[in-house]
C-alpha cells in the first residue's frame, strides 16, 4: 500500500472540549496503549473535518490543513473556525484547496482526501442502497467524488463490500490508466475498473463505429431482436421436412409438424437456448423411437439403450447441430451484422443508411457498443452443456463457501428493501442458489481479482464515469452485474457527444431505474473563469439558456486565440503545442478532429523522443475531444477547423468542442481556421 508514505497525515481539528485529532488517510492507534494517533477520513467523527464552517462549527474550535509531497510537508493552513467577526477570517480553508487547484497535474490523478468540500462530502458519504446520478459540468469534481466514495463505502461497509466488490466503469482505458493510482492512494484495492469495451472477461472492443450505429445498438428494443436472432436458429425448419440417413438403416422422414412439436419441447420453461440442447435432443430422440416403432414396431430393447444408441449415430448428431447448434455469443454478434441474409431478418425494414453504418465484414473487431450484446446473447444463450457438466461436479464442493457470498449480496437485497427511498429488490432476477452457484470461491485470488473474471459477478456497488455516455444495453447489463441497483452514476448531460440528441437522465433511467436521487456540483475546481467563458460561449450555441459556470478560480493566464489559414492548421497547433512546452513544465495536452492529428505525429514522436532520452516521463498528450473526456492539463491546444454557417453544424461537434476546452488547468490556446471560437 502506497498510503503510508503518499500525505498519510493531513489534517486535524480542535474540538470546544479541547480535544485534538489528527485527520489521515487511514486510522492509526498506538500498539502499546492504544492511544489514536490518526483517525480515518472516512470515520463518523472525521466528518466535521469537511463539513465545519465558523457559521456551523458542529463542535470544531479550529481546523489545520497539512499538504506533503512524499515525506516533506510543504504548508500548513490553520483555519480558526470560533470567530467574531465572520469579515475578520483568515480562509484557510480556501488556501489549502487554492494551493491544490494550482499544482502541476501529472499523468495520474490525484486524490482530494485533504480538500474535499462541503457539497462533495455530502455524495461522497451518500447512503450506499439506492441509484445517485452526480450532475456536474466539467471540472466539478465528478470523477474525484465518485471515486473517494468508492474508498468511503469500502471502508463503511467494508464486510460487505470486499467480498463483493465495486465496479467502477469509465470511458477508455486511458483514463482508467489515469484514475488507477487514486483508490490505490487511498489504501483500497476491491474494485475492478472496466471501460465499457472491456465489461464482459475475455472480449475485448477493437472497433469502433459511427454514433447512430452505436446509438441504435444501446436501445432496449434490441434485446427483442436478440430474442428473434436466437429464435431463428432453433430449429430453423422454414415449414420443411429432414430426411435422417441413419447408418445401415433405411432413410427416416421427420416432417414439419414433428419438428415444429420438437422445437416446442425444447423452448419450454424458458431455458437458456444453449442450456436447453439437451432437452431438444430428448425431444427429437423421442420422435425417432417412436418413427421407428411405427416403421418396426414395437422393440424388445429399453428406451434408455435405444436413445443412447441413436444418440451416437454421426447422422442424428449431425441433424442435432443443425437444428438446434450451440451458440457462441461473440459469434452470432459477428455474424448478426456480418450477414446481410440474417442482419435484415432480425432488423427488418430499417432506414439504409443506418442500415449500412450497422453493417461490416464478419472478422471485423467488436465495437464498444456490440458489448452489452454479447452480454445478452450470454445470458439467453446459457452454457455450453458440455463442459457445463463437468464443471457442475467439481464446483458443487465448493458450494458452503459460496453460499456465504450468496448470503452477503442477499443481504444487500434485503437492506435496500428496507430502505424506503430504495427501488424494490430484483430478488426475482437472483435467486439464493443461482448466486451461490455463479461464485466460484476459495481459489486463492481476491476477490477483485475474481469479480474481473467472471462475468456473473454480483457487484456490491457501481460506479460509472461519464455516465451521460450510457446506452440503455449498457445500463441493463450493469444492472445485471448489480440487481439492487446500489449504483452512483456521475455524468455532464452537455458533455454527451454520441449523438446530436439532447441527453437526459430520466430519459436514460426511468425505463429501468424505477426511482433515483440525483445531486448537482456546480463549481468548476479544474478550468479557471477566464478560460470557462470562451467555453460557455460555445456551449450556448447549443443551448442559449446554459447558465454561468462558477470557477474556483478565475486563473493567470488569459486564453489565446489564433486564426491561422485552414492549410495550415495542423502546422500552426504543432506550433502552439510546441510553444506551450516551452513555457511550463506542466502537462501539455494537444486536442484535436481526427483529420489534423496527422499532422502532429511529428511533434508526438519528438517530445516523446526528448523525454525518453532524459529519462522523463511523457508529458505531451494528444488526441481527440472524445479520446479527451475526463482528462486534464496544465496547457491545452485545441485545433478548430473551418466549420460551415453555426446553424448547420452539429450538436456534438459543438459538445465536442466544450469538452476539448474545458480541459485546462490554467493555459489554453486555441488555433482556429475560422471564426468558431473566439
Ligand atoms: N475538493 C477538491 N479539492 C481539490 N481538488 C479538487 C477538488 N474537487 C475537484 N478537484 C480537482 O478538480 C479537477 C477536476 O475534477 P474531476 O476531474 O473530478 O472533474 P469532473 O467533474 O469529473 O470533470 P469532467 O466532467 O470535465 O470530466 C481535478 O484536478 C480534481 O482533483
Amino acid at each position: 500500500m502506497q498510503t503510508a508514505s503518499y500525505g498519510l497525515l493531513f489534517g486535524g481539528v480542535e474540538t470546544d472540549e479541547g480535544g485534538r485529532f489528527r485527520i489521515g488517510r487511514i486510522g492509526l492507534s498506538d500498539p502499546d496503549d492504544g492511544e489514536r494517533l490518526l483517525i480515518d477520513w472516512r470515520a463518523p467523527v472525521a466528518r466535521a473535518f469537511y463539513t465545519a464552517t465558523p457559521l456551523h462549527r458542529e463542535g470544531l474550535k479550529a481546523r489545520r490543513r497539512i499538504t506533503s509531497t512524499d515525506r516533506t510537508v510543504t504548508a500548513v493552513y490553520d483555519e480558526p473556525l470560533l470567530v467574531d467577526d465572520l469579515d475578520d477570517l483568515d480562509d484557510g480553508r480556501d488556501a489549502a484547496l487554492m494551493a491544490a487547484l494550482d499544482r502541476p497535474r501529472s499523468q495520474h490523478m490525484s486524490d482530494i482526501v485533504g480538500t474535499i468540500q462541503r457539497e462533495q462530502d455530502a455524495i461522497i458519504r451518500g447512503p450506499l442502497a439506492g441509484t445517485l446520478v452526480v450532475q456536474g459540468g466539467p471540472g466539478t469534481g465528478k470523477t474525484a467524488v465518485a471515486l473517494q466514495r468508492a474508498a468511503y463505502l469500502l471502508y463503511e461497509h467494508r464486510n460487505r463490500l470486499s467480498k463483493s466488490v465495486v465496479l467502477i466503469v469509465g470511458p477508455n482505458l486511458r483514463f482508467l490508466e489515469y484514475i488507477s493510482q487514486v483508490l490505490p492512494s487511498l489504501g483500497e484495492d476491491s474494485a475492478v475498473l472496466v471501460t465499457p469495451g472491456t465489461l464482459v472477461p475475455g472480449v475485448t472492443a477493437t472497433a469502433t463505429e459511427s454514433g447512430p450505429a452505436a446509438e441504435f445498438k444501446g436501445r432496449l428494443e434490441i434485446v427483442d431482436a436478440l430474442k428473434r436472432a436466437v429464435r431463428d436458429a432453433q430449429v430453423p425448419t422454414g415449414g420443411g421436412t429432414r430426411v435422417l440417413r441413419p447408418a445401415g438403416l433405411k432413410p427416416m422422414t421427420l416432417d414439419g409438424r414433428m419438428l415444429h412439436r420438437v422445437r416446442t419441447r425444447g423452448r419450454s420453461g424458458g431455458t437458456p437456448h444453449n442450456a436447453a440442447r439437451p432437452k431438444f435432443e430428448k425431444a427429437l430422440l423421442t420422435e425417432i423411437l417412436r418413427l421407428e416403432d411405427e416403421e418396426h414396431g414395437s422393440s424388445s430393447m429399453e428406451d434408455w439403450e435405444r436413445r443412447a444408441d441413436w444418440a451416437e449415430d454421426p447422422a442424428v448428431q449431425e441433424l442435432f447441430d443443425e437444428l438446434w447448434p450451440l451458440l457462441d455469443p461473440v459469434e452470432m454478434v459477428r455474424g448478426l451484422f456480418g450477414d446481410a441474409d440474417r442482419f435484415d431478418a432480425v432488423f427488418p425494414g430499417l432506414d439504409p443508411v443506418l442500415r449500412s453504418a450497422l453493417l461490416r465484414p464478419r472478422e471485423q473487431g467488436l465495437t464498444p457498443a456490440d458489448i452489452p450484446l454479447v452480454d445478452e446473447l450470454a445470458e439467453l444463450l446459457g452454457d455450453d452443456p458440455r463442459p457445463a457438466a463437468a464443471a457442475a461436479a467439481s464446483a458443487r464442493s465448493d458450494r458452503a463457501t459460496d453460499v456465504e457470498y450468496a448470503q452477503n449480496v442477499l443481504d444487500m437485497v434485503t437492506d435496500a428493501d428496507a430502505d424506503a427511498d430504495h427501488v424494490s429488490a430484483p430478488v426475482s432476477i437472483v435467486s439464493a442458489a443461482a448466486l451461490a452457484d455463479r461464485q466460484a470461491a476459495g481459489d486463492g485470488r481476491t476477490p477483485a481479482e475474481r469479480a474481473g473474471s467472471d462475468r456473473e459477478w454480483v457487484y456490491g456497488h457501481v460506479i460509472v464515469d461519464e455516465a451521460q455516455e450510457t446506452s440503455p444495453m449498457l445500463l441493463r447489463a450493469l444492472i445485471r452485474r448489480c440487481p439492487t441497483r446500489s449504483m452512483t452514476l456521475v455524468g455532464d448531460a452537455n458533455q454527451y457527444t454520441a449523438t446530436d440528441a439532447p441527453f437526459t437522465w430520466a430519459g436514460l433511467l426511468d425505463p429501468q431505474v424505477p426511482r433515483w436521487n440525483r445531486t448537482d456540483l456546480t463549481v468548476n475546481y479544474r478550468t479557471p473563469g477566464r478560460i470557462m467563458r470562451i467555453a460557455t460561449g460555445v456551449l450556448r450555441r447549443v443551448d442559449p439558456d446554459a447558465p454561468e459556470p462558477t470557477s474556483a478560480r478565475a486563473g493567470e493566464h488569459e486564453p489565446r486565440v489564433v486564426r491561422v489559414d485552414p492549410a495550415e492548421l495542423g502546422e500552426a497547433t504543432a506550433r502552439a503545442a510546441a510553444d506551450a512546452l516551452a513555457a511550463s513544465e506542466g502537462t501539455v495536452g494537444v486536442i484535436a478532429p481526427l483529420g489534423v492529428l496527422g499532422a502532429l505525429r511529428d511533434l508526438r514522436a519528438a517530445e516523446v523522443g526528448k523525454t525518453t532520452a532524459q529519462g522523463g516521463s511523457d508529458r505531451l498528450w494528444v488526441g481527440t475531444p472524445d479520446d479527451a473526456k475526463g482528462l486534464e492539463f496544465d496547457a491545452v491546444v485545441v485545433a478548430v477547423p473551418r466549420m460551415p454557417a453555426p446553424e448547420a453544424v452539429s450538436t456534438a461537434t459543438w459538445k465536442r468542442l466544450y469538452v476539448a476546452l474545458t480541459r485546462p488547468t490554467q493555459r489554453l490556446t486555441v488555433v482556429e481556421a475560422g471564426d468558431a471560437v473566439g
